[in-house]
């Protein structure tokens, strides 16, 4: 019989997690699955039940939670040899890789998506020793970023973000960077870098324009200058599609990206805090197969 593993984060979307389990497992039970449920406590608990998912053979796990839980799941992957299909059901404030895969937001219809037959290979990004799905962003912004509650995100969803991203108007600094790029190098000061993997980065769906989930690519954005007048716009070319083409952006594309600085300054990958400068970036490409909607 074919295993299907649901993890779930009780603490996703409003607390509203676990009500949706029980939908999700008499999905999958009508197309033949055999299901556990595992609920996470505590921080990595996504990682290890993917992980032994994985040990387990199954042939499917369901993320049922925000970027966060869906970022710990993939990184039970991390050097197995099987490997098993995702579904995705989105709960989180932002839920970027969810977008750029067309998967509803709407937790009602994401978990009829899992009846897709629709399965579509994705690349995913190492760095350093973990895995990532969407985003790794270095600087200050990046450290604002992690500074977001989760207290705050249930209780004010994406105007958290905003709430930090003010603060951090007045208080922005850059550091210098050293950013290696196949065989290129860029050195100076930054508040802000963006590696990205697919279209949809804090939920701006026009930050990557050209980001496919599976071209092979890692689309970085070195944000040169970011004072007040810059800020504004730099958020209209962002939101515009063309941040890449903006004066004060350098935009380009690698398999390989290595981050350094003389400075401690600290990163974070798919919405979660990462680990200080260096880092080493590199694409894995199609290495997951997620269930996506059929198409039109
Ligand atoms: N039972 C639990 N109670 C509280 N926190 C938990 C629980 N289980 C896991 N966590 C933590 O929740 C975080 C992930 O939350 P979630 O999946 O909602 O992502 P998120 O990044 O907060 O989503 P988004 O930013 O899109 O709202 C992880 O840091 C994880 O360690």
């Amino acid at each position: 019989m074919k295993q299907a593993m649901i993890i779930v984060n009780p603490s996703s979307g409003k607390e509203e997690a676990v009500k949706h389990v029980i939908d999700i497992e008499a999905i999958l039970r009508n197309k033949g699955y055999e299901v556990t449920v595992n609920e996470t406590a505590k921080e990595l608990d996504a990682t290890r039940f993917c992980i032994s998912a994985c040990k387990d053979c199954y042939d499917l796990a369901v993320s049922i939670g925000g970027d966060g839980t869906l970022h710990e799941t993939i990184n039970g992957l991390i050097d197995q040899t099987h490997r098993p299909t995702l579904g995705i059901v989105p709960l989180g404030t932002v839920n970027d890789f969810a977008r750029a895969l067309q998967i509803p937001l709407d937790p009602e219809k994401a978990i009829q998506t899992l009846t897709s037959p629709r399965v579509k290979r994705v690349d995913i990004g190492r760095m350093n020793n973990q895995l990532f799905a969407n985003v790794v962003a270095v600087g200050s912004l990046a450290e604002t970023l992690s500074a977001v509650t989760s207290e705050d995100k249930s209780k004010l969803g994406a105007l958290a973000y905003l709430k930090e991203g003010i603060k951090e108007l007045t208080s922005r600094s850059a550091h210098p960077l050293i950013i290696r790029y196949d065989d290129k190098v860029w050195e100076g000061e930054s508040p802000l870098f963006l590696a990205a993997l697919t279209n949809s980065v804090g939920g701006f769906q026009q930050l990557a324009p050209d980001a496919d989930v599976d071209d092979g690519l890692i689309h970085c954005f070195i944000i040169k200058d970011l004072s007040v007048i810059n800020t504004i716009t730099v958020g209209i070319s962002l939101l515009s599609g063309h941040l890449q083409d903006h004066k004060d952006v350098i935009y380009f594309t690698a398999k390989n990206v290595s981050v350094s600085s003389t400075e401690s300054v600290g990163t974070n990958v798919d919405g979660e805090e990462g680990p200080p400068l260096p880092v080493e970036l590199s694409i894995i490409p199609r290495h997951i197969q997620v269930i996506v909607p059929e198409e039109d």
